[in-house]
């Protein structure tokens, strides 16, 4: 078994792709993290960008958790780290890792990644932090919708971070950002200020539920999530209904 820390750093695990070398132990990650958070706050200032971050309170659960959030698009990185626990690390694809100094500051700032294009390899990678997140007392943030998303309403999402929680027998955090569509959209080059509303949702619970429970757990994180998001970004009532 691999410790989140030897996940962190040289892993000679088969289906993980951090290479060999780089001292990205899980403190020095925290602390990593803890410098990037500080800078990436400043930048709502130069973007015009405002939050407001309701049920922080709902992060204080004992022990580990996974957290589940919309993802709309890189504005995420700024909402991300608005909220962001301490001791958390995120799953992100391995792609970023490749992206020169951004690639460099994720890695050592801790994220697993995961490859998506084989999903042998990703379950692989996520039984292990299954295994290993209630040793090393992190919370693992997870966008279960698994790719950027700014229509203004949630994708179907992907199951990896529920069977993920229910495998570790910890709780899952949903946290929802309203949607960014009224003052962002990068395809009609629309970037003005805006205001993002954000919900840290109760924990839901998945101690004693088995793999057979993942698709009932997925649904009713989905559907608090969406009528979160709705409710945040002022949707009207037709909207949710066309699903
Ligand atoms: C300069 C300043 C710098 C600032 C720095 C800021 C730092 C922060 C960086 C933050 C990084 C953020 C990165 C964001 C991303 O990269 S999002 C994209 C990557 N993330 C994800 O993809 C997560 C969500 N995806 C999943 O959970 C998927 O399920 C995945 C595990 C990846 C597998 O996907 P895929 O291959 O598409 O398979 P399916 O989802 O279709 O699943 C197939 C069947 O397998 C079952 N399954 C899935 N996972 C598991 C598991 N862990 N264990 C057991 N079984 C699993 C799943 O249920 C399917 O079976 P059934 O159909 O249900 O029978
Ligand atoms: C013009 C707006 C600029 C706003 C800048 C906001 C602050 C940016 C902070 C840090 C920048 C670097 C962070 C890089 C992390 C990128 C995370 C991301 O969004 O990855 C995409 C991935 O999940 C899914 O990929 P696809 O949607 O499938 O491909």
């Amino acid at each position: 078994m691999f410790s989140l820390t030897e996940l962190l750093s040289a892993s000679t695990h088969p289906g993980y792709s951090r290479p060999c070398g780089f001292p990205a132990l899980l403190l020095t990650a925290f602390l990593f993290c803890r410098i990037i958070k500080t800078v990436v706050k400043t930048f709502k200032y130069f973007f015009g960008v405002r939050f407001e971050v309701k049920g922080l309170e709902n992060f204080e659960v004992e022990g580990p958790a996974i957290i589940v959030s919309n993802h709309q698009s890189i504005l995420d990185m700024m909402g991300l780290m608005e909220v962001l626990p301490d001791d958390c690390v995120q799953v992100g694809k391995k792609e970023l890792m490749y992206a020169g100094t951004v690639g460099l500051i994720i890695y050592l700032g801790g994220v697993i990644f995961i490859n998506r294009k084989s999903t042998t390899s990703a379950k692989m990678v996520m039984a292990e932090v299954a295994k290993t997140m209630a040793a090393d007392k992190v919370k693992v943030w997870v966008y279960p919708e698994g790719t950027r998303n700014c229509t203004g309403d949630l994708l179907p999402f992907k199951k990896g971070a529920f069977h993920l929680a229910v495998q570790a027998q910890v709780p899952v955090i949903p946290v929802v950002y309203s949607s960014f569509t009224t003052f962002y959209n990068p395809k009609k080059n629309l970037f003005t200020s805006g205001k993002i509303k954000v919900e840290v949702l109760p924990a839901i619970e998945t101690k004693g539920l088995t793999s057979g429970d993942v698709s009932d757990l997925t649904d009713r994180c989905f559907r608090t999530m969406r009528e979160t998001l709705f409710r945040l970004s002022g949707c009207p009532s037709e909207a949710k209904d066309s699903s």
